[in-house]
């Protein structure tokens, strides 16, 4: 039997030429999830001007230090004081107001003793001064392209002033299913049929990963309708192609046969990874093709391991193919792998100690949905790993 790809080679072959496909510009309220297309420059500091950090009085600390101080105006945010502090002199100011020149020094309102317009002090004052630039100063760069906009990148996008920001044309998705099976989830199915479901969780993650997903449908088991649904993802003008089942040796597995006569270039069939074995990879016109295979785990962890990293990278993210995985301790002992890499469904939960244990569930059919619903990472064992005893290191992709 020939060599199986590794799953690293695997990736590098799927994201090997891929590059951001395009960019438009977006209004930053609409932005969650995008992925910036160019470095975002501040276009003011921030703070604009050096500001107070707390409620109270802005003062010389040196003058206070020589006797009490005449309150002589106040400044709060968005109203600056308008005036150089004079030696002696305190003004009331308020979070986020503008320090007057020549103060250096904030008394907390709670230390403060004024009676008659006369200021004393019954603790020493702090700095709680924010200097003007402290967050960023204009012309910084303080988002680089490449990063995915999430609520902290969208509110420092905003605090720089852009209510626009440029990104990554969303990739198209075309998912197509095929079996005979297959009806959609509400359909009343024969005795032997079951409901598609692999699409619904492909089509999330390709989601979560930036993509537009244009789900079209189920296809028969036979070498014309599965063409008919490959022209159709092609006139949607997809940017990937997914189809999911039909990708093994069965005599009803069509797929490859039908992506080869609408023109597809292979690049691999196969790879050394469990579930998942027979992932089909190639390009059609402009479109990648990502074959999935049909059981419903195979599919959703080719997904994250193949089709998120790929999406990532047609909208420009230079880490979209960067290790995601994290260490914890397995909770129980496995035996020594064997050819392929294998992706465990894993019950994650804290020891004593706050470290991870992540406990491979009993069954790992990789039909099984129940027992990846109820895991929140995948274990992962290389090829030819020796056997794991419970308490040892291991690897996880946590689940999303
Ligand atoms: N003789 C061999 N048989 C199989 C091999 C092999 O190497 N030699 N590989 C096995 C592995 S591993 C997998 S994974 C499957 C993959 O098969 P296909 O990609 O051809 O998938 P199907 O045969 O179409 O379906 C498999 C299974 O999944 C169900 N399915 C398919 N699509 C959906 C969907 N959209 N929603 C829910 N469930 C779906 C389908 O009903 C089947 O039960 O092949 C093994 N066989
Ligand atoms: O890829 Mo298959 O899921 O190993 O059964």
């Amino acid at each position: 039997m020939d060599k199986l790809l590794s799953v690293p080679d695997a990736l590098a072959r799927v994201l090997a030429g891929t590059s951001r496909l395009g960019e438009e510009s977006t209004p930053l309220a609409r932005a969650r999830g995008r992925t910036l297309a160019a470095d975002l420059v501040a276009r003011r500091s921030q703070p604009p001007v050096a500001v107070s950090a707390m409620d109270g009085f802005a003062l010389r600390a040196a003058d206070l230090a020589a006797g009490p101080l005449r309150v002589v105006g106040e400044s709060a945010a968005g109203h600056s004081y308008g005036a150089a502090l004079k030696p002696g002199e305190a003004i009331r100011i308020f979070t986020g107001a503008p320090v007057p020149e020549g103060a250096d020094a904030i008394l907390l309102q709670e230390d403060a003793i004024v009676a008659d317009g006369a200021l004393t002090a019954g603790a020493p004052p702090g700095p709680h001064i924010r200097g003007a630039g402290l967050d960023f100063h204009e012309g910084a760069v303080a988002l680089f392209a490449g990063v995915r906009l999430g609520p902290a990148e969208l509110a420092l996008a905003a605090a720089m002033n852009h209510a626009a920001v440029p990104v990554a044309r969303r990739p198209r998705v075309a998912i197509i299913a095929s079996g005979d099976e297959l009806v959609p989830p509400g359909a009343e199915p024969g005795p032997s049929q079951i409901i598609s479901c692999n699409n619904l969780a492909v089509a999330a993650i390709a989601e979560d990963a930036g993509a537009e997903v244009i789900d079209l449908g189920i296809f028969r088991d036979d070498l014309a309708a599965l063409e008919r649904g490959i022209g159709l993802a092609r006139e949607a003008r997809a940017d990937v192609l997914v189809t999911l089942g039909g990708a093994s040796v069965g005599d009803r597995d069509l797929l490859r046969p039908a992506l080869a006569r609408q023109g597809m270039s292979l690049d691999f069939w196969k790879i050394a990874m469990r579930p998942g074995k027979p992932l089909i990879h190639g390009a059609l016109g402009d479109a990648r093709i990502l074959g999935l295979p049909g059981n419903p785990v195979a599919s959703f962890v080719c997904a994250l391991v193949f089709l998120a990293p790929l999406l990532r990278a047609l909208q420009g993210d230079p880490d979209a193919g960067a290790e995601r995985t994290e260490t914890a301790i397995a909770g129980s002992a496995l035996p020594a792998n064997k050819g392929r890499r294998d992706y465990m469904r894993a019950r994650l939960a804290l020891d004593e100690n706050g470290n991870v244990v992540a406990t491979p569930q009993p069954l790992q059919d990789s039909s099984l949905l129940t027992e990846l619903a109820q895991s929140q990472a995948l274990l992962i064992r290389e090829p030819g790993a020796p056997p794991l005893a419970s308490g040892d290191p291991c690897r996880i992709l946590r689940l999303p």
